[in-house]
């Protein structure tokens, strides 16, 4: 139901007829997670309605020609939530399951995670509805180009700047680039990131996400005195983040003990081998069939005795379902919104500590800048200075939210949105509401 303002407000707050305040699914979740930060955003709370409101929504329709000769249809998705404080930004996800409801909520936590660790974008994510693994090659690439045209109104490397998310890499990218460059009659290589370093990518994007995980994750190990040497880890999703994550924290010494993916689910209390692993995975599709390892149900990879769980596929994996079966001392969530708001306090009152996707993830959009920085100079940095420059700004970003928890007795999620939301409100206010 709409809420209005029964004030004698000429101004109601009427909710447009897309947006449902009693969402279950991801924009659900944050909404409950802008409610859990308004009481500590003081002035600016006054502001926090247009946090709740996706600043622009594009949905499409996609027809493009099968390899059979027959015609399909994909629907479509472009979402900024926000842009007080610059340029949309934010991936494209290509999966079965996307709905506006789930873009809607990747681009508002792309608000908050870009403004978490001050990069200066506004938040935005895309989709299509689509398994990619049923299309051939063809397919895909005429399905990436007909969306990129149809988001076309929308992106360009001063207005919204898309990536990589869940089934889109570095040769989407380059299709993306491609197209929308095509139809502007110009070069345009700032227009998506997470390309390939040969068409205007940056070194170390494909592992930056993965690496932020990794920089949080030991971060957070020092600061409550958990051993990384054979601290052992479950990763869920052995993709771009998982993968890359689950490799540095064995290269530092811990034990990757059970992975789970939409394949399977594999477990070795000695560690598996994450490199081959990676290998695997590249070639097989999935951890299914791994040598070295055994398969487990897929519900006992919960209960898997472990001292750090890094979610990295799905959101709402993490729930009121399995929550209390965890046995992980910290839950890094490499995913965006793994974890629901029950499993949230489940996991507080049990004493694990949760570092949030809103700043345990941001490494990926962190070189995403440094990329967009390197296209508009045309200069390009060696992958050690990208490195070096993505640990500091996620040691600091990471420093700034555990203060900010400490300070106001919250946790990690909350601290981050108290420092999102205060940058974003602040930005808006200072930028006013009129033309
Ligand atoms: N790629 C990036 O730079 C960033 C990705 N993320 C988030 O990280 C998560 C993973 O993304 P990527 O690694 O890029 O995608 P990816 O496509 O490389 O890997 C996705 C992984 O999730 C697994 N998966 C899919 N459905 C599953 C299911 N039902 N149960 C268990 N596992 C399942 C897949 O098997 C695969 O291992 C997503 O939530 C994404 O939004 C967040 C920040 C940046
Ligand atoms: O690199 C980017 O621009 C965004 C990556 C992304 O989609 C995310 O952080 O969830």
């Amino acid at each position: 139901m709409p809420a209005h303002d029964s004030s004698a407000h000429l101004i109601t707050h009427a909710l447009p007829s897309y947006l449902n305040p009693d969402d279950v699914g991801p924009w659900g979740t944050y909404l409950q997670q802008v409610d859990r930060v308004t009481p500590y955003l003081g002035s600016l709370a006054r502001w926090v309605e247009t946090l709740k409101r996706p600043k622009r929504i594009l949905i499409v329709d996609v027809p493009i020609e099968m390899d059979d000769g027959s015609i399909a249809h994909f629907e479509g998705y472009r979402v900024q939530h926000n842009l007080s404080r610059g340029p949309g930004k934010g991936g494209v996800r290509f999966h079965q399951d996307v709905t506006l409801s789930e873009v809607m909520a990747l681009s508002a936590w792309m608000s908050i995670k870009n403004a978490a660790v001050n990069v200066p974008y506004g938040g935005a994510k895309g989709g299509i509805r689509v398994d990619p693994r049923k299309l051939s090659k063809g397919e895909l690439e005429r399905l990436t180009r007909r969306y990129t045209s149809e988001i076309g109104l929308l992106i360009g490397p001063t207005k919204d700047i898309p990536a990589p998310d869940v089934n889109t890499n570095g040769q989407i990218m380059a299709w993306m680039m491609d197209t929308y460059s095509m139809n502007t009659g110009a070069t345009a290589t700032g227009v998506v990131t997470g390309k390939p370093v040969d068409l205007g990518g940056s070194l170390g994007r494909v592992e930056a996400t993965g690496r932020g995980v990794f920089t949080v994750g030991v971060e957070a190990a020092k600061l409550i005195g958990l051993r990384l040497e054979g601290a052992r880890i479950a990763v869920q999703g052995f993709g771009n983040v998982g993968g890359t994550a689950g490799k540095l924290f064995a290269d530092a010494g811990a034990k990757v003990v059970a992975v789970q993916d939409h394949t399977g689910s594999i477990y070795n209390a000695q560690g598996l081998d994450a490199l081959a692993l990676q290998e695997h995975v590249r070639t097989q599709g999935g951890v299914q069939g791994f040598p070295g390892a055994e398969s487990m149900e897929a519900e006992a990879f919960w209960a898997v005795d472990c001292d750090i769980l890094i979610p990295a596929a799905l959101e709402g994996q993490i729930n009121k379902d399995n929550a209390q079966r965890i046995k992980a001392k910290m839950v890094i969530e490499g995913a965006n919104g793994p974890t629901t708001p029950e499993a949230d306090d489940i996991l507080h009152d049990k004493g694990v500590l949760v570092l949030p996707d809103v700043i345990a993830n941001a490494g990926g959009v962190t070189v995403s800048y440094f990329e967009w920085v390197q296209d508009f100079s045309s200069f390009f940095w060696s992958e050690d200075e990208i490195n070096a420059r993505l640990v500091r700004i996620m040691q600091e970003a990471f420093a700034g939210v555990w203060k900010v928890a400490q300070e106001n007795k919250v946790s990690l999620r909350t601290a981050t949105f108290i420092v999102a939301c205060q940058r974003i409100l602040h930005a808006r206010e200072m930028r006013g509401l009129y033309p």
